[in-house]
């Protein structure tokens, strides 16, 4: 059968990144999803076993986190575009003739507590989605819990994971610096009714994120999501006296630390992925009922 290879390229997708500058305290983070395509002299792949001269599709995806952590400074997706481009054809001139790549940037921002800005907090904009569940029966009875989903919050520092358990099945390192990003999901139940249902969602979303991000300057610390979690579930308790549990759902969104070729990791270039997870969960009640904790 006669045929023509009439086009070809090759790239790598969803190459995901996330990017800290650390000014001082003041840090500023983006997230990108990078997708890249070389067109090159590479029809004999094709054509032939042979893959001489061919830049793989993970030296393309190594390539995202080299240029990144080779921008001292904050750049818009477009410049970030541009030099990997440029670093792909200018790196391997003899066989890329044209490199494309797509960068999408998720729309994380700066938190505004009040008009103050958060030195290392971001959320992401528009993420949440506001939940009630409801239930009447017929002796009378109202049961009424509100929530939220998909909250999506990161602090690019004051978080650390150390004193594990580790045996022979432990690769994960102590680490007393890192992003600690989640999509809070949270219910809470009124044991009565507020005053407004609307003004107690906002002062338990505020205790919530209060609880998270710690003070504009300098933040808190969290050693954890749990110890994390739990105190934000007594924050929402303390702030609304209406609320009598709060179950709160914490995925552990991981960006890892990424020391691209011939760079050491400076707290700078991550790899972010969601797929596997950490995922974290517990309820808050009220009270002093010994907790099931036998440390
Ligand atoms: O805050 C964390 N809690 C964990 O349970 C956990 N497990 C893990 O691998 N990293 C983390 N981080």
């Amino acid at each position: 059968m006669s045929a023509t290879l009439a086009s070809h390229q090759h790239g790598k997708s969803h190459v995901r990144l996330g990017r800290v500058w650390r000014t001082g305290d003041v840090h500023h983070f983006v997230e990108l999803r990078v997708h890249t395509m070389l067109e090159s002299d590479m029809a004999h792949a094709f054509l032939t076993d042979s893959n001489a001269g061919m830049t793989a599709t993970d030296t393309q995806k190594n390539c995202v986190y080299y240029v990144a952590k080779q921008f001292t400074s904050p750049c818009s997706p477009e410049e970030f575009g541009l030099a990997l481009a440029q670093h792909f054809v200018r790196e391997y001139p003899q066989t890329v003739w044209k490199a494309k790549v797509a960068v999408e940037m998720m729309p994380w921002r700066r938190l505004d507590v009040g008009g103050q800005l958060h030195d290392h907090g971001f959320m992401m904009q528009g993420s949440e989605i506001r939940t009630a569940y409801v239930t009447f029966d017929s002796k009378g009875k109202a049961e009424i819990t509100a929530g939220l989903k998909d909250l999506k919050v990161l602090k690019t520092t004051q978080s650390g994971y150390s004193g594990f358990l580790h045996d022979k099945y432990t690769t994960l390192p102590d680490v007393g610096d890192r992003i600690v990003a989640t999509s809070v999901t949270a219910t809470w139940r009124y044991s009565q009714p507020p005053a407004s249902y609307d003004a107690a969602y906002g002062a338990v979303k505020a205790a919530l994120c209060s609880a998270f991000y710690g003070p504009p300057k300098g933040g808190v610390f969290s050693p954890s999501v749990q110890f994390t979690l739990y105190r934000m579930g007594q924050a929402a308790l303390a702030r609304v006296p209406q609320v009598e549990s709060v179950f709160l759902n914490m995925p552990n969104l991981h960006f890892i630390p990424c020391a691209p070729v011939t760079s050491s990791f400076d707290n700078d270039v991550y790899l972010a992925t969601s797929e596997p997870h950490g995922n974290i969960e517990a309820v808050v009640t009220r009270g002093t009922a010994a907790p099931h904790c036998r440390l």
